[in-house]
């Protein structure tokens, strides 16, 4: 049993009983395993790779991709640019490395914890088989969570899935060489966060995206200056296309798509599939455990996470909700509160939850963009402006970063903030202050009065504010 676990190893167990098993290594399940764990509950989780200890965000997701972004800026413009790309890729994947050890150890070190590496499946509605190549465990348990998180989203679109150019996120994070020219396909948070990062490591990089513009959800005064910002740094931003083919060419691959039935192309030696992430499901013997999907494939769950199967629970991004790893986070607290504490705390409980792109400046929302809020009937009231134009943010001007702009909307009866959309330097951090006023009812005005460090971002509100 040792590729399964140490500890059953020691202790030539075949089979493990617990009072919480935890399927997956994701953000939720791991601090739901470690809580428990300290209360002296005996925990399993099981974890498919010995790559993923940690899970997504600190092996292939977010702390990869902020640490490359950060790094894509710092670029000294005489160095040869893949060396340079190289040379970053691998220290990343070595921090990568680093936090997925602490992770194992983290919860290793928890006397009643139990870490098993393989692969596990639900045999009936409370017993679980884990497998790795010809060893087997079986572990029953009073309370599974699944934790399995989201796999990429290859679109069916001809030749892409057999092009030897194909990467997903995963693929890219874990090479070292710097494409001469990527295409992105699909425009989202991790298509554009990849496109910029790129591009700012020295590739030509094309956008396909087939919304009519990026950021759809925003409004046009936001999404107008993302697209300038993306274009002025040289990225080719398509926007309408639907991408109908991908060939592979001896000079790499073409990436044919049309625009309202006129026809474009592009040859590139990399083409990065940015089209989403469907929870991960797959092999999970959920049939076995009574446990239903949601139309599009998530596990269905009730405002405590609960399934179909009452001893089940689903969290992250397995359960079709937002994608973050602070939802996933979230996500746990709401279980812990099932098993071990009043019971009452549920999603229904989450109000004005922020989101930052970590494009260069990031983009940051909260809330209701000033077009939603005028259709929900608010009386509304905006502050607007550029970032270049804020005198009382220095802060802009001391880091080099004076693009982008900053909204806020307001509702001019009441006073309270209904929304806003950062898009400037270090406002994901910003957008965590407005979100708490958000939720705590803090009005435009003591927003606008309040006393920031300076010089920071956040004492923009100052200024920004008093346009109301
Ligand atoms: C490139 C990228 C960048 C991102 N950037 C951000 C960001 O900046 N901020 C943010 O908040 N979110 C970001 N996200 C999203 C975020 O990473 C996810 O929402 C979050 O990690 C989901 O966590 P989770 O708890 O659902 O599970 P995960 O962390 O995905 O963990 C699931 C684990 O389950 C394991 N597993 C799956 N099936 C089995 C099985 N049958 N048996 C055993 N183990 C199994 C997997 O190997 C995996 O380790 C990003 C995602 C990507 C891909
Ligand atoms: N900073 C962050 O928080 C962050 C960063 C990266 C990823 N994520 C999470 O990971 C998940 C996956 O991100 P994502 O950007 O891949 O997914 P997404 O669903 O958010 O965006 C996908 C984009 O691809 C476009 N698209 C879909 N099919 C297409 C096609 N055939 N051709 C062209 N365009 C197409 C969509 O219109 C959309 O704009 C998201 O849920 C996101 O929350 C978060």
């Amino acid at each position: 049993m040792t590729a399964l676990t140490d500890k059953t190893a020691a202790e030539g167990d075949a089979a493990l009983q617990a009072d919480l098993l935890v399927i997956g290594f994701g953000k939720g399940g791991k601090t739901l395993a470690s809580a428990l764990g300290r209360k002296g509950q005996r925990v399993v989780l099981v974890e498919q790779s010995d790559q993923m200890y940690g899970g997504t965000c600190i092996n292939i997701g977010c702390v990869p991709t902020k640490a490359l972004v950060h790094r894509s800026g710092e670029r000294p413009g005489a160095d040869d640019p893949a060396v340079w790309f190289e040379k970053n890729a691998r220290d990343v994947q070595d921090l990568t490395a680093f936090l997925n050890q602490k992770n194992y150890a983290m919860l290793d070190g928890i006397d009643t914890v139990t870490v098993v590496t393989g692969k596990a499946r639900f045999l009936g509605p409370e017993t679980v088989e884990v497998r790795a190549g010809d060893d087997r465990l079986l572990v029953s348990a009073g309370a599974i969570v699944v934790n399995t998180g989201a796999v990429p989203v290859v679109p069916p679109i001809p030749g892409l899935r057999e092009s030897a150019h194909l990467a997903t996120s995963t693929d890219l994070l874990r090479g070292t060489e710097l494409p001469r020219h990527l295409a992105v396909i699909g425009g989202g948070p991790l298509g554009l966060e990849f496109a910029q990062m790129y591009r700012r490591f020295g590739s030509e990089v094309t956008v396909l995206e087939s919304s009519p513009r990026l950021a759809g959800r925003e409004d046009d005064d936001i999404a107008g200056t993302l697209a300038a910002i993306l274009t002025g740094d040289g990225i080719r931003v398509v926007t309408g296309a639907s991408v109908t083919e991908v060939e592979d060419t001896e000079g790499g691959a073409i990436v044919r798509y049309e625009i309202e039935g006129t026809k474009g192309e592009v040859l590139v030696d990399r083409v990065l599939a940015a089209t989403g992430r469907r929870p991960a499901t797959n092999g999970l013997g959920l049939d076995a455990a009574g446990v239903e999907l949601t139309e599009r494939g998530a596990i269905a769950v009730d405002e405590h996470l609960r399934a179909s199967n009452p001893r089940v629970f689903a969290i992250g991004d397995v359960n079709g909700g937002p994608q973050f790893t602070y939802i996933s986070l979230d996500d746990h607290r709401i279980v812990a509160d099932q098993l071990v504490g009043s019971g009452r705390r549920s999603t229904a409980d989450r109000r004005a939850v922020p989101t930052t792109t970590f494009i260069t400046p990031p983009l940051s929302t909260v809330g209701l963009t000033e077009k939603a809020a005028r259709e929900a009937g608010h009386n509304v009231k905006v502050a607007a402006k550029p970032v270049a134009q804020i005198a009382a943010m220095p802060r802009a001007r001391i880091v080099g970063e004076t693009r982008g702009l900053f909204k806020v909307v307001v509702d001019a009866d009441t006073d309270l903030v209904l929304g806003a959309a950062l898009l400037g330097t270090d406002s994901q951090e910003m957008i965590n202050t407005i979100a708490l006023a958000i939720r705590h009812d803090v009005t435009a005005t003591e927003l606008r009065d309040a006393i920031y460090t300076h010089p920071s971002a956040t004492e923009a509100l100052n200024e920004v504010l008093g346009l109301l």
